[in-house]
């Protein structure tokens, strides 16, 4: 798997709730190579942010850029295959995943952008998805399988930045450090509810969201505590709280 060194910036990043009060506001990110962890609260608006990233979802306030070129400058269908985002959980698809790469193969913006991929299948096998998996359908397999295979698939593809939304969740820890292994080598934006798993995968910073009017932009790597939370030096370097 090769690694590109695009740069990408979110710069005052805002998603207003139904009700008009600020769901997050004034998010910031740089990063162009390595791991950036993003965590906070339940609810706080971490997958949101991932999906205003990819521009599934509208945001409020604030722009975004990939190598100095906006969403629309990019056009939205090579955004999204650049800036790539996996879902927390995959939404129940209609046969099997060989049938899914197919489909994803056949967009005609993963034609252009790319003349070769990664094997998902190799990639999966390294972290114990044995490759007859692929010809089962969707609905038979267990959330640690559709986990890793959405997972495979999105790293064969090859964007230039991941979105990955707890995408060890469902994975017990031998199949969690294998997958852990294979991402620290790829550019990826990743959503995690564990502080000591954050602390060994974060190589590109921290964003530590809490919420409200002011969100904040990411810090250096965060320093788990003997307890196991992010600790306060990092916490306060992560965000203005509101
Ligand atoms: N398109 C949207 N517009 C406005 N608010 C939304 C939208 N989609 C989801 N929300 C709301 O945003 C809030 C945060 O949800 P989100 O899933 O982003 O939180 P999270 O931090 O990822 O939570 P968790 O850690 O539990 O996965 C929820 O109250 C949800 O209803």
């Amino acid at each position: 798997m090769t690694s590109s060194h695009s740069t990408f910036r979110a710069k005052g990043i805002g998603k207003k709730n139904t009700d008009g009060s600020w769901l997050f506001r004034n998010v910031d990110i740089e990063m162009s190579q390595g791991v950036l962890t993003i965590a906070g609260p339940s609810g706080v608006g971490k997958s949101t942010l991932l999906k205003c990233i990819n521009q599934t979802i509208v945001m409020d306030e604030g722009q975004l850029w990939l190598d100095d070129k906006t969403p629309e400058q990019w056009g939205i269908p090579t955004w999204r295959s650049r800036i790539m985002y996996i879902p927390q959980r995959t939404a129940m698809l209609e046969g099997t995943p060989l049938d899914f790469l197919e489909r994803v193969h056949s967009f005609a913006v993963h034609r252009r952008a790319k003349t070769t991929y990664a094997d998902p299948i190799e990639i999966a096998l390294d972290w114990g998805i044995r490759p007859e998996l692929w010809h089962s359908r969707w609905n038979t397999l267990s959330g640690g399988e559709m986990q890793r295979i959405s997972l495979a698939i999105g790293c064969s593809l090859q964007p230039d930045i991941l979105l990955l939304d707890e995408p060890t969740s469902a994975l017990d820890e031998e199949s969690c450090a294998k997958v852990e292994k294979t991402l620290s080598q790829v550019n990826c934006i990743w959503v995690t509810h564990n502080p000591q798993q954050a602390k060994r995968i974060s190589s590109a910073g921290h964003l530590n969201m809490r919420g409200g009017d002011h969100d904040g932009s990411q810090s250096p790597t965060p320093t788990p505590s003997r307890g196991g939370e992010v600790d306060e030096e990092s916490r306060s370097t992560n965000t203005a709280n509101p």
